[in-house]
């Protein structure tokens, strides 16, 4: 009897004394002084991964080691944790503070991160390293296996909250200074996406085939031994949306954006460098190339850019990655020097033309939210006369009466009859206002006279009033009976019915 009055005497004392300790942070701290003491008894290994590499690149590693170490359950136990906004409204993101170290398992064995940053005194620049401790009797078993699991985590990480960051170049710093990252970033958060810019449907429908493609092609690049890039061009009257699109095929590729401003590029070699440092799965975006070609700029050589444009460098850096330009004209490029937007250094050219009365109707639904309204016909009339607008304009009339649709269309109409006076006093060529019309009798768009018989035009039918779109369609229809030819998926637009001749 004494023996069990004994034992549930004691059974009673365990109980309530695991239930003190819970209740207190006892249990939480006698775990962590064991685990002390055993990081103590057993020789432990340190593995650096610092956020750039021996070239002053980012080391992509380091990326995928703060994305697993800020998805861990245990960041959330550990002190000093940063909280961060998110992308979601209301959204908050843990982020490792400065020298926070934080603990992971895996397979069995406990390993430890620090988030290691030494402030550079000479450039006040941060060096930033994860510091990795594993114990040497797990390391073998574990360590291949670790980094496999934290790249599949990462990457899964960031496929589902993949937040699109805008790159922009810094003002260059000193020389010795300058190997030090060149990028700063924000959130990309420009509001456009392929579905609200207004563009004639086809051509919006191949140049998400033509970015579905490539972001198939890795194999077929590789195969045929080519780095695995394109380069766009957009261009187009101000205002027609080039900007706009770059922001929406970032956000259709989930790429981010490195905006280069040549105007703060000291030379060529700066131009490589700042190559260098960007990354995979991004559009390298140079806008108002033309303006820049035609500064005579003493900055960046055309050799140079001509070498940026080809990617040469991109060779050793320029896998998964699109180069966007933009133009406000092709032909004062195409006078200088038409090598420029030679294909292979431009690959496509998308032609931003201001509106016409589809595009009207795309805006008047993303601005108004109509989809027909008793004065789209008379709309429609204005616009057969020539006149136009841009879709800058044209938005920007319609949001500041986004309160009254009727008032908005009146303003639109009243705003097109005087663009109709005065843009278009002198009718050029066709008798149709915006178009060119060729010696051999192609009538092209205004800006699009350039077509050479290289180029892969996709041309938006947008200025011209529509009996000229259907001459260029029959025009066009004779050149796709002379020149069609099957194309593969790497050319697949280089037969395209956009080819002027
Ligand atoms: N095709 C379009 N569809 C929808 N919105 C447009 C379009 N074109 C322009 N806009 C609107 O007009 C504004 C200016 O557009 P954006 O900056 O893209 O023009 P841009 O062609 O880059 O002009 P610029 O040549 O002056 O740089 C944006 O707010 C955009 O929403
Ligand atoms: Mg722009």
């Amino acid at each position: 009897m004494g023996f069990f009055l004994l034992l549930f005497v004691i059974l009673g004392l365990f109980v309530s004394v695991r239930l003190f300790l819970y209740r207190t942070t006892l249990i939480y701290r006698l775990k962590k002084w064991g685990h002390w003491i055993e990081d103590r008894i057993h020789e432990q290994q340190s593995l650096k991964v610092p956020e750039l590499d021996e070239n002053n690149q980012e080391n992509m590693f380091y990326r995928k080691v703060s994305t697993y170490l800020n998805s861990l359950s245990t960041i959330e136990d550990s002190d000093n944790t940063n909280l961060i906004s998110g992308k979601k409204p209301n959204g908050i993101v843990l982020c490792l503070d400065d020298d926070q170290m934080i603990q992971d398992t895996f397979l069995g064995a406990r390993v430890s991160w620090t988030n290691r940053v030494e402030k550079m005194r000479e450039t006040n620049a941060c060096k930033k390293t994860f510091l990795l401790k594993v114990k040497m009797k797990d390391k073998r078993r574990i360590l291949q296996s670790y980094i496999q699991h934290i790249y599949r985590a990462s990457d899964d990480v960031e496929s589902r909250c993949k937040e699109l960051k805008l790159y922009m170049n810094t003002a260059t710093l000193p020389e010795e200074h300058r190997s030090r990252g060149r990028w700063s970033s924000v959130r990309l958060s420009h509001p456009a996406t392929i579905e609200t810019i207004a563009m004639d449907s086809d051509l919006k429908k191949k140049v998400k085939s033509d970015l579905d493609s490539f972001l198939k092609s890795k194999q077929y690049y590789h195969r045929l031994g080519r780095v695995w890039k394109r380069s766009y061009l957009l261009y187009g009257p101000s205002g027609t949306g080039k900007s706009s699109f770059i922001a929406a095929m970032a956000k259709f590729l989930s790429y981010d954006i490195y905006e280069i401003d040549l105007s703060k590029v000291v030379d060529d070699s700066d131009l490589k460098t700042l190559l260098l440092q960007t990354t995979r799965k991004s559009l390298i975006v140079v806008e108002d190339l033309d303006r820049f070609i035609t500064s005579n700029s003493t900055t960046v050589s055309l050799t140079g850019l001509l070498n940026f444009m080809d990617g040469v460098l991109n060779s050793c850096c320029g896998d998964e990655k699109l180069m966007v330009f933009t133009m406000n004209s092709k032909e004062k490029i195409e006078k200088i020097d038409s090598s420029i937007l030679r294909p292979g250094r431009i690959d496509v050219h998308i032609y931003f033309p201001l509106c016409n009365f589809n595009s009207f109707k795309t805006l008047a639904n993303n601005c108004l939210g109509l989809k027909d309204h008793k004065l789209f016909p008379q709309v429609e009339e204005i616009f057969q006369t020539g006149s136009t607008m841009s879709p800058a304009e044209m938005s920007e009339l319609m949001i500041s009466n986004h309160g009254s649709p009727g008032r908005a269309l009146k303003s639109v109409i009243t705003a097109l009859q005087i663009n109709g006076d005065v843009r278009f006093s002198s009718t050029p060529v066709s008798g149709k206002p915006g178009m060119r019309l060729h010696h051999n009798g192609v009538v092209t768009p205004e800006d699009s006279s350039s077509m050479t018989e290289t180029s892969n035009v996709f041309v938006m039918n947008g200025s011209c009033s529509v009996p000229v779109v259907k001459e260029i369609q029959k025009l066009y229809g004779l050149i796709r009976m002379k020149s069609s030819k099957k194309i593969g998926p790497s050319d697949q637009f280089s037969g395209s019915m956009e080819r002027s001749r």
